[in-house]
């Protein structure tokens, strides 16, 4: 007889994740509950992509109208443009509310069970819940862990939520202060120090590493420093720990070489915001019930399929997907993993295409890109024994860029010179994060520029940017 459950799946953890595959399950017919410890919609909506999204599109609108030489070129005159900082903060607070709700409905729509209190796994196939009413099992045929992360924040750093902040305390704009340090220069130092620059303030960016924004391709790198750091009110300190930050007015900040570890300076600043990476949310799980390891990092084993390993064989029934499982932190991927959780425990054997997965910096102007950096595809080249091929087209050259009166920027893209295969494309310039799609759908299907150098783009549109690198590639 076959067993019954509560549940045919049981999500721990409603961020972006766990709702791309509780939707996912409805459409496959599974009876599907969703349990969540704090705020629907997790890290991206209350915290993350959203709220960021909504103070860089304020504060670049500022920044634009306060541009007059910008302006000017276009014939436009602007003058006193002023801005409240409880404004742009309630326009993030208010989205936030909006697509909180959207989300929350949307479970509630489809029949998808929300249960408020923090999940647990209690066995196989069975989760406990600390709820306000006291401890609930439910048993459920599948469970997918979708628990996120939260910020690190490296020994020595006191944070205090007011003078020092993560990007958690960051996103509610509650000061504009006039001088904050901003620690490490990745996603979250870049897009914050395009607001707080936007609105006044003046930044120094610390990083420990010998470049900025050592995440990204070297001439995207490049170019991002000349264009949004160099022109603004942005000092910058690489090869250079924050080694100890103790909040208060002024926040103290000393500063070690980050090889020798020596202390080299000393700096007093109004703010600071530590954006030095995320950790993942993984401690009272309950993974020992079913004998899962985190690795030493925190994050939870997973195959292609997204199932839980444990000593390298699948715990069976055991799924996690999102910012836990450390794959790539980013709101469209844990969901894409959410997708393929449930296609595998529905019987169908699908994986994730990181390769083909886009990520984009929402800064002014944006920078985006998908797949390899030229770096990482020549060592593939050198093992596998291809030439690696890399052509740019520039914004400049584009008619609806100058048009806008936003030359600034530059597409990348980067190929297999035998086969012609797209293997990366890198953008940075005005809507990349919209045109990096084009690149993206180029490699998840393997397609190559010897054909994409035929496809006719309409003009004059921003895509022809991507199109001239293809027509480059030809003639190279
Ligand atoms: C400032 C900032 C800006 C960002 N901008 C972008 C962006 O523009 N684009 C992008 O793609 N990504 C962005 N990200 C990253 C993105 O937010 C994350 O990759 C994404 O939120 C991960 O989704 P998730 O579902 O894995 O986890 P989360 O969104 O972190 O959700 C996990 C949820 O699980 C809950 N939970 C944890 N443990 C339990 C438990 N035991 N029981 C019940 N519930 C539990 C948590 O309360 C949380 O709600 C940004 C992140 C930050 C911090
Ligand atoms: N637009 C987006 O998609 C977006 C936006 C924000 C955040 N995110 C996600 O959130 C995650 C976290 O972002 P993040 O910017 O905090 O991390 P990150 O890993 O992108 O960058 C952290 C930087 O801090 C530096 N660093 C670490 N410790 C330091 C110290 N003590 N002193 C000086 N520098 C130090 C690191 O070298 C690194 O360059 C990202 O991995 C990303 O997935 C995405």
């Amino acid at each position: 007889m076959s067993q019954t459950f509560d549940y045919d799946l049981l999500i721990i953890g409603a961020g972006v994740g766990g709702h791309g595959a509780a939707l996912h399950a409805v459409n496959c017919g599974l009876k599907t509950a969703i349990v969540e410890a704090a705020d629907m919609g997790g890290t991206c909506v209350n915290r993350g992509c959203i709220p960021s999204k909504a103070l860089l599109a304020a504060s670049g609108r500022v920044r634009e109208l306060r541009n007059a030489h910008h302006l000017k070129a276009l014939g436009i005159q602007v003058s006193g443009v002023e801005f409240e900082r409880e404004g742009i903060a309630a326009h993030a607070n208010n989205l936030v509310s909006k697509i909180r709700g959207d989300l929350t409905n949307s479970l509630k729509r489809l029949g998808v069970d929300i249960i408020q209190g923090r999940g647990k796994v209690a066995g196989t196939q069975k989760v406990s819940v600390a709820t306000s009413t006291g401890e609930k099992t439910f048993t459920a045929k599948d469970i997918i862990i979708s628990s996120g992360s939260i910020p690190w924040v490296p020994p020595g750093i006191e944070v205090d939520g007011k003078t020092v902040f993560t990007s958690d305390d960051a996103i509610k704009l509650e000061t504009l202060p006039e001088w904050i340090a901003i620690i490490g220069s990745g996603y979250i130092g870049l897009e914050f120090s395009d607001v707080y620059t936007a609105l006044g303030c003046e930044v120094t960016m610390i990083e420990a590493l010998d470049q900025l924004m050592p995440g990204f391709d070297r001439d995207i790198a490049k170019l991002a420093e000349r264009v949004l750091i160099a022109p603004r009110d942005i000092e910058t300190k690489v090869s250079t720990l924050a080694s100890k930050v103790t909040p208060g007015s002024p926040v103290v900040i000393e500063l070690s070489d980050a090889k020798t570890k020596e202390v080299i300076d000393v700096i007093e600043v109004d703010a600071c915001l530590v954006a030095t990476g995320r950790i993942p949310d993984t401690k009272d799980l309950g993974l020992e019930a079913v004998g899962v390891e985190t690795d030493r990092r925190g994050f939870i084993p997973v195959n292609d399929q997204m199932a839980v390993l444990s000593g390298g064989e699948v715990v069976p029934h055991l799924w996690a997907i999102g910012d836990a499982t450390g794959k790539m932190m980013l709101a469209h991927a844990a969901s894409a993993q959410g997708v393929v959780a449930v296609e595998n425990m529905c019987g169908r054997d699908r994986t994730v295409d990181y390769h083909s997965i886009p990520a984009a910096a929402f800064t002014h102007p944006e920078i985006s890109f998908v797949g390899m950096t030229e770096t990482a595809a020549k060592e593939l080249g050198a093992a596998e024994g291809f030439e690696v091929g890399a052509v740019r087209s520039y914004f400049k050259g584009n008619s609806k860029a100058i048009a806008e009166g936003e030359s600034d920027g530059i597409a990348k893209v980067i190929y297999r010179k035998d086969t012609g295969v797209v293997l990366g494309a890198h953008i940075m310039g005005l809507h990349a994060s919209d045109l990096i799609h084009e690149a993206s759908q180029a490699i998840a299907g393997r397609q190559s520029v010897n054909n994409l150098a035929y496809v006719v783009h309409a003009h004059p549109t921003l895509s022809e940017v991507l199109d001239e690198a293809y027509k480059r590639a030809l003639t190279v």
